[in-house]
């Protein structure tokens, strides 16, 4: 991707707040800074990222009965430099089903999604209705089981 250097002075939007829909994306960028993540409500933190290393994030698909955090994060940029990353998704082949892994889930963790087939998600999350909800509750919208179940 490129994101453009924002105007002198500026604080600029580079992509929009998301969690991730593929079940996992590598990021690597070209060390002009702008990837952030939400660490609680509101709180941001830009990611300075060394030339040797990449970001792992975990996508909704991947939160494994919500033990991993599918983080939510954008793109800001600032200062004078055009960035460039690589965003490397990891997309199942058609058919496969998402599922909790079962030593995931007990008394104290009940099942939260019910087993889903990961496209029609997919699909799901970049459908007209789905773009009224929030990135970060799609998969609560698609998948969730309530109540929770517990085996
Ligand atoms: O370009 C980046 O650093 C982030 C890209 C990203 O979050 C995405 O494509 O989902
Ligand atoms: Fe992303």
């Amino acid at each position: 991707m490129k994101y453009m250097a924002p105007p002198p002075g500026e604080y600029e939007r580079g992509l929009f707040a998301h969690t991730d829909k593929p079940v996992s994306t590598i990021i690597c960028d070209d060390h002009v800074s702008g990837l952030e993540i939400e660490v609680n409500d509101g709180q941001w933190i830009k990611l300075s990222l060394s030339p040797s290393s990449f970001c792992f994030v975990v996508g909704d698909p991947l939160k494994s009965n919500g033990r991993l955090k599918a983080v939510n994060h954008r793109v800001m940029m600032s200062g004078d430099k055009d960035r460039f990353s690589l965003a490397a998704f990891a997309i199942p082949v058609e058919g496969t089903v998402i599922k909790a892994p079962k030593e995931l889930i007990d008394e104290q963790h009940p099942q939260l999604y019910k087993d889903f087939d990961f496209m029609d998600f997919f699909l799901f999350a970049f459908s007209d209705p789905a773009k009224h909800i929030d990135s970060g509750e799609q998969l609560q919208a698609y998948a969730s089981l309530s109540p929770p179940v517990s085996h």
